[in-house]
């Protein structure tokens, strides 16, 4: 077991002429719950689209656990360990809460099992029935098991889709903005069950914008600028942090000279 779970090193990745990704380094060790900030196209969902398969990198490598990743199907790379939510998690309009987080489960059987429902298959079925119980319940989605999970509202889908993540007891989670969209109220109930989630074992890299949400919930700080990694501190260092400020600040004069531009036109 190496204590450095993910390596990312001299990630690269442009859509284009858009260099969105630029010689990224980051390594994330066990037990670890890291932030990944960066003002809006900065590269962040880029950064975690690469690492869990669903997009290409141009160049560079990543290691998982020991082993390569980077040339991996989306698939492969849950085997491997890694799960995922995403910003926006759209949801089956004919399935119930229930349903979803069972048709997550990574157990596999196959058309005769389907069939014969042989002992073994019946088992596999019910110890995922069980693990969703138990996940929906640890995520308080418990009440709402058996609605429509297209009727959930934004932040009980983000819950799901954490629920989803979980089904393949993953060594690491990657969420993608989990509070955007959350009422308030659910936003620590979210960092109550990651951090749950943590002290059973689980590293977490979190992409988000709400600071208080970061600070309640990292370990580490990592803030992408323009693709490129400009601090890794701890959520209390980032408010001193010249580089942070910078890469905030100039990207608010950026947007303050662009709405300009426009506004004359
Ligand atoms: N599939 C794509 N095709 C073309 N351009 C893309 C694609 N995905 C992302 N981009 C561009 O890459 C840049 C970085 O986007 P990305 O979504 O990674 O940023 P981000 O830091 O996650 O931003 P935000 O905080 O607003 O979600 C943006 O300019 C975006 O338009």
């Amino acid at each position: 077991m190496s204590e450095k779970l993910l390596h990312i090193a001299g990630l690269g990745k442009a859509f284009g002429g858009n260099v969105v990704l630029d010689g990224v380094d980051m390594a994330v060790a066990r037990g670890e719950i890291v932030g990944l900030l960066g003002p809006n196209g900065s590269g962040k969902s880029t950064l975690l689209n690469i690492a869990t398969g669903f997009e290409a990198l141009d160049r560079g490598s990543i290691v998982f656990d020991g082993t390569p990743i980077e040339k991996l199907a989306a698939h492969r790379i849950v085997g491997r360990g890694i799960a995922r939510t995403f910003q926006l998690p759209s949801m089956p309009t004919r399935m119930s809460v229930m349903e979803v987080a069972m048709a997550a489960s990574t157990a596999r059987h196959g058309v005769w099992d389907t069939l014969l429902r042989p002992a073994p298959a019946r088992q596999a079925e019910q110890a995922a029935r069980d693990k969703a119980a138990r996940l929906l319940r640890e995520l308080l989605l418990e009440p709402v098991r058996d609605l429509p999970a297209a009727a959930l509202s934004g932040g009980q889908k983000k819950l799901l889709g954490i629920v989803c993540a979980l089904m393949g007891d993953p060594q690491m989670l990657m969420l993608d903005e989990p509070t955007a969209g959350v009422h308030p109220n659910l936003r620590n109930d979210i960092v109550q069950a990651l951090l749950r989630l943590n002290a059973a074992g689980m590293t977490l890299v979190v992409v988000e914008h709400d600071m208080h949400f970061i600070q309640s919930l990292c370990t580490r700080c990592v803030v992408l600028d323009r693709g490129r990694i400009v601090a890794s501190c701890r959520p209390d260092e980032l408010a001193s942090n010249e580089r942070v400020a910078e890469a905030y600040l100039g990207a608010a004069a950026h947007q303050r000279a662009e709405a300009a531009q426009e506004a004359f036109a």
